[in-house]
């Protein structure tokens, strides 16, 4: 395993988020490695993508500090914090393509938005970076709704790792795709992150991608993260929300890794 920096990517402490009087996140602490792939799970409607909308500075926070990358993120409009959104890029839950451009376009945007470069530059990136996520020239050429679903999310990864950023977040990657389009995808982020150094914080449900690929796992659950570490650890959690999440039904096909 390579080794981990020990300055966080991410340094989230005490953080309060709530809408009205419903708290979602509860003084919540955490820490991402540099250079790590940490899956985040939790309950639905538990508040994973209320956290990770937060991290990136576009929920307002009630209380406590993010940091990300060494910057201090207010909010989204706040000069530090869209400092430091260069150093990320995002994949959320749809893929959010923009329907009327093509593969390329889309991956272009971000670029377009950021950067002044000439069209044959920006080709020359896009180009790479659909080949970066398995995807060939000519897919570029493609609109959303010519594409499949893993070549959906393919693209939207594509464009979140537009700008080269050190860390992208990913919110439930392989949701709607079928086991052997969502372990290849599993694959793609785990050569991404030892290929480009990337740090990963990923919101998922699906345990192979817990169990393959994520270096730990962190649980969320009443707002706060009631456990953490390797996968082995978690299965040997004894907090009742992680038991009845690693140990049910749904989870009997799950094979952890030899430690
Ligand atoms: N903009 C908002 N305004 C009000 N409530 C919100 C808003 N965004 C999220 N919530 C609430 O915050 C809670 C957490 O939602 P969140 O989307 O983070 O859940 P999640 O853990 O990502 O769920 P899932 O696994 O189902 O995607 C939910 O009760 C949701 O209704």
């Amino acid at each position: 395993m390579q080794e981990l920096d020990p300055q966080p990517a991410i340094r989230v402490n005490n953080l309060v988020v709530g809408f009205g009087r419903h708290v979602v996140i509860d003084h919540l602490s955490l820490e991402v490695r540099r250079g790590e792939i940490l899956g985040m799970v939790g309950a639905s409607g538990g508040g994973k993508s209320v956290l990770m909308r937060s991290i990136i500075g576009l929920i307002p926070r009630q209380g406590g500090e993010i940091e990300v990358m060494g910057a201090t993120i207010t909010g989204a409009h706040d000069r530090s914090t869209q400092h430091a959104a260069g150093s990320w890029g995002v994949l959320f839950q749809q893929g959010a393509l923009f329907s009327s451009l093509t593969a390329r376009q889309n991956i272009q945007f971000p670029l377009r938005e950021n950067l002044v470069l000439s069209e044959a530059l920006m080709d020359e990136i896009a180009t790479a970076k659909l080949e970066m996520v398995g995807l060939t020239a000519e897919d570029g050429d493609k609109f959303p709704a010519e594409l499949s679903g893993g070549m959906t999310k393919r693209v939207a990864l594509a464009r979140a790792l537009a700008l080269d950023p050190a860390i992208v977040f990913l919110d439930e990657p392989t949701s709607g795709l079928d086991p052997i389009a969502a372990g290849e995808f599993d694959v793609l982020i785990k050569t991404l992150q030892q290929t480009l150094g990337l740090t990963v914080f990923m919101v998922t449900h699906d345990l192979a991608s817990l169990n393959t690929v994520c270096d730990r796992v962190a649980a969320l659950a009443d707002g706060k993260i009631v456990a953490i570490g390797p996968m082995r650890d978690l299965l040997q959690s004894q907090h009742p929300w992680v038991r009845a999440y690693f140990h049910g039904k749904r989870s009997q096909m799950l094979q952890p890794q030899a430690s």
